[in-house]
């Protein structure tokens, strides 16, 4: 981990609870914090073939981040995910961005999420600040919420046009930090 990413702004951002949504198309206010990283697969048909997209959800928890890389090093694509309530949880998926570039496998589609869009009246991050960000770095972007079902699948479909090989494992992240 590098120097930027000691100060660590991605626990409860919401990666477990995009997952939730879209694995189990359910939401859980009262959510635990992830202990580690869980383990979570899911298959989608998408014109005509199925997809199963084998999903590692880490730990946002500073404690956690330097468990990081043994998930994202075998990953096909990253979902990097913000709280669009949390300007600095924008900045430290930043500093995951630069993380991923420099050590992450030289071809991972990287996706950035800004979650909890339902909130629009604690926004602190504009959308179009972090979609021009996004193209710049030639990332997917998509606002979500797992709260209210808003652009969870989406953001997996998007993931599956970019032509991730099949049988490849995803990484959720948050960070800057670590990755929950
Ligand atoms: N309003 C709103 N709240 C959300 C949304 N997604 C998650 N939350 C809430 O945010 C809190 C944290 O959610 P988690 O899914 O545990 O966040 P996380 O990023 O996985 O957290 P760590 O496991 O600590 O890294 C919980 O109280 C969730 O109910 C959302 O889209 N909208």
């Amino acid at each position: 981990m590098n120097e930027e990413m000691k100060e660590c702004y991605d626990t409860g951002v919401g990666k477990s609870s995009i997952v939730w949504r879209f694995v189990e198309d359910s939401f859980d206010p009262n959510i635990n914090p992830t202990i580690g990283a869980s383990f979570m697969t899911k298959t989608v048909q998408y014109q005509n073939e199925l997809h199963k997209f084998l999903i590692w959800d880490t730990a946002g928890q500073e404690r956690f981040r330097a468990l990081a890389p043994m998930y994202y090093r075998g990953s096909a694509a990253a979902i990097i995910v913000y709280d669009i309530t949390k300007e600095e949880s924008f900045q430290t998926l930043k500093n995951w961005v630069k993380e991923l570039r420099q050590h992450g496998p030289p071809n991972i589609v990287v996706a950035i999420a800004g979650n909890k869009c339902d909130l629009t009246d604690a926004r602190e991050v504009p959308e179009k600040d972090a979609k021009d960000y996004a193209d710049s770095i030639h990332a997917i972007f998509v606002e979500t919420s797992a709260k209210n079902a808003i652009n969870i699948n989406e953001v997996f479909i998007e993931i599956i046009q970019n032509k991730i090989p099949k049988q490849k494992h995803i990484f959720t992240e948050t960070r800057g930090c670590g990755s929950s």
